[in-house]
């Protein structure tokens, strides 16, 4: 699948401090990339160095494969960036839209009305300073959605938005990555609900990508332990370790074992105690959460996996 967004040994340093640290990420056709990192972990900046916002350091900012500066000119105008909700106070939503409608070049009339509707904000009349913080969100959603862009990059995007606009929101970045092919880039200080939207992930910390890894890896990774129920634990793990090798398992009580990395071998567990005359009480497969899989590898320091 082909790039959209990739840089190559990203750095940004504002004078000595290091906000980006060589990110070499890599957002292909089609996804819904969750950038995951704690609060100073870079997210923005990577942002506002990608859009040209923010000059870089040193590296490379590559966009629908060009890196030239007419290339990122042009792949700029092909993206939509939301950071923060900075509007006119004083107008209402469909007046700020209209404004930056006519700054972005967008001649369709209608399209302010369209992007309102998509996040559902068509009928609110009132100025922009008395909108709350979600619905100041929405506007900012719909700004980056104008246009039909081909890649959407938000910043943060479901910070002061409630359960329902949180669930709303990922109906609508699934509904457009679905119907219009639109490649998502969304941020986040907390995994959450961009555990259940985002097709790949990009850990970010201190500067660093820590790793980037699809989400169908990762539920592979974390769907690691077997729990069994038997009637002896003893013979249990004789029998194991007699049949698998380098096999790593723990005993919990005196009926429970649970085992590391065997979940596609289920059967032959199964199998191999009830033919030696055990009982098996149960025997499930238990997944860790994508969040204890981030934390585990903040934890461990992260290993460069680009
Ligand atoms: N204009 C700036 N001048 C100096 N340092 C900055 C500037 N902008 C960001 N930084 C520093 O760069 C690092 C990364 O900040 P950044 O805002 O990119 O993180 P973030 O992951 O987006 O966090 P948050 O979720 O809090 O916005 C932080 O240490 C921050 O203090």
């Amino acid at each position: 699948m082909e790039n959209l967004i990739e840089t190559i040994d990203l750095t940004k340093r504002y004078s000595k401090a290091v906000a980006l640290d060589s990110v070499s990420i890599h957002v292909r056709q089609g996804e819904i990339y969750g950038l995951i990192g704690k609060n100073g972990a870079g997210k923005s900046t990577l942002f506002k160095t990608m859009m040209g916002l923010a000059p870089k350091s040193f590296g490379e900012v590559k966009l629908f494969g060009d890196s030239s500066n007419s290339g990122l000119n042009t792949a700029h105008q092909r993206m939509g960036f939301m950071m923060g909700a900075h509007f006119f106070p004083y107008l209402s939503a469909r007046e700020n839209l209209e404004y930056f409608r006519k700054l972005k070049g967008i001649p369709d009339k209608n399209e302010v009305e369209r992007v309102l509707k998509l996040v559902e904000m068509d009928k609110v009349k009132k100025k922009f300073k008395s909108f709350s913080m979600g619905m100041k969100q929405r506007v900012s959603i719909a700004n980056a959605l104008m246009g039909y862009p081909d890649i959407v990059v938000l910043d943060e995007p479901i910070n002061g938005l409630d359960p329902q606009g949180i669930a709303d929101f990922r109906h609508l970045v699934q509904k457009l990555n679905k119907e219009n092919m639109t490649t998502f880039v969304v941020s986040s200080h907390i995994l959450g609900e961009l555990g259940m939207m985002a097709t790949r992930f990009g850990f970010i910390h201190n500067g660093q990508l820590i790793e980037e890894i699809d989400r169908e890896v990762i539920r592979n990774k974390t769907k690691e332990q077997v729990i069994v129920k038997v009637s002896d634990v003893e013979k249990a793990a004789y029998l194991l370790e007699e049949n698998f090798e380098s096999i790593e398992y723990t005993i919990n009580g005196d009926k429970e074992l649970v085992i590391l990395k065997m979940t596609d071998r289920t059967a032959d567990i199964a199998s191999l105690f009830v033919t030696n005359g055990l009982s098996l009480f149960k025997l499930d497969t238990q997944e860790i959460s994508i969040e204890d899989y981030y934390l585990n590898l903040i934890a461990e320091g992260g290993v460069k996996n680009v």
